[in-house]
């Protein structure tokens, strides 16, 4: 890029990572989006647009920025300073990848203004690499349903689209930081444990590919890597999943590291799901959320695109 009237819009999902027993390998994308307006500038600025997106430094220390710079650092480039327009519906800290969602939104802007033509590949290698694990930044980047597997010298990540279930969020008002939540996992699991976790996992994998899902549901529930553990802080998924099965719902498990519960149920049963969690949680925030099958998305806007921003006017 290098011409100061061009504007780039940069739209990243949320993410729900695990679905119980896919601990750090099983993620997928939902219909929040982190979004972004920039332009080049001649200093960098963050302007928040989105309540949320306020407390985070408006220069370059934002962690935005700072993943751009240094993803195109490692490509031998330096950036030309942008000036930023930030909104985001994915809430921080409760568990639907909002940390992700960011080191991606940094990855693609390196792309767009670096012009380092990044493969999807090459981005949910970086992005795993600052997150530490690939399950939310592979369903950020790719879409859909991902399955991976990160190490230090690589990571590879499956991804497929999702149709035919409805999910659920239930999202409670406060924050639980996924390092906290990680603070409390053993540091060594049997090896029965662990042949019983894979199992769990690769069966709840076979159910999603035979759209299957009752089962999935039921595996959902029969992790054992990470949910056992982290009970204690999140005392309200027991009482979800007994709602969920009381309204024939298929299943729940904590969305990444919690405090958020994922709940998945048919296109019949959803409003029933909806309306029992809603009644039973009134202290939670309740919602129904769409699968994303697309992954991030950039583009240069047109001028009458540009004209069409509100935010631009005022
Ligand atoms: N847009 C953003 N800009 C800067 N930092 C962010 C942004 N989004 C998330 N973060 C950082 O990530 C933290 C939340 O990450 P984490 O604890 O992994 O939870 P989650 O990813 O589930 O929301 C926030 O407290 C904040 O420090
Ligand atoms: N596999 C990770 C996922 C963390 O997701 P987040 O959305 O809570 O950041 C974990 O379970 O720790």
């Amino acid at each position: 890029m290098n011409a100061e009237s061009e504007m780039f819009l940069i739209r990243v999902p949320a993410s729900t990572a695990n679905l119980g027993p896919g601990f750090d390998s099983i993620g997928l994308a939902l219909g929040l989006y982190l979004e972004i307006h920039g332009s080049l500038s001649d200093h960098w600025e963050v302007v928040p647009l989105s309540e949320e997106m306020s407390v985070f430094p408006r220069d370059d220390r934002n962690y935005i920025v700072q993943i751009a710079k240094e993803t195109a650092a490692s490509y031998g480039k330096e950036l030309s300073p942008c000036r930023l327009f930030v909104s985001s519906e994915i809430p921080l800290a409760r568990g639907l990848g909002s940390s992700a969602s960011a080191i991606v939104a940094g990855i693609e802007l390196a792309n767009i203004v670096g012009e380092l033509h990044l493969s999807n590949e090459e981005k949910n290698r970086h992005a795993s690499l600052f997150e530490g694990h690939p399950d939310n930044a592979g369903a950020s980047v790719y879409g859909g349903l991902v399955v991976g597997l990160h190490t230090e010298e690589r990571t590879d990540v499956v991804s497929f689209p999702i149709e035919g279930v409805k999910v659920i969020a239930v999202i409670p008002h406060f924050e639980l930081l996924t390092e906290d939540s990680r603070n409390v996992l053993p540091n060594s699991l049997s090896y029965k444990d662990a042949i019983s976790g894979s199992a769990a996992a690769n069966v709840m994998l076979a159910g999603v590919l035979s759209k299957d899902w009752k089962l999935v549901g039921e595996m959902m529930q029969s992790d054992r890597f990470h949910q056992p553990y982290r009970a204690e802080l999140v005392p309200h998924l027991a009482l979800i999943e007994e709602v969920v099965h009381n309204e024939g719902g298929f299943g729940a498990a904590l969305s990444g590291a919690g405090p958020t519960v994922l709940c998945l149920a048919s296109p019949e049963k959803s409003e029933g799901l909806l309306t029992g969690l809603k009644d039973r949680f009134p202290e939670f925030h309740v919602k129904e959320l769409e699968i994303d099958n697309d992954g991030s998305y950039t583009a240069i806007l047109s001028e009458q695109e540009k004209k069409e921003l509100k935010f631009l006017k005022s």
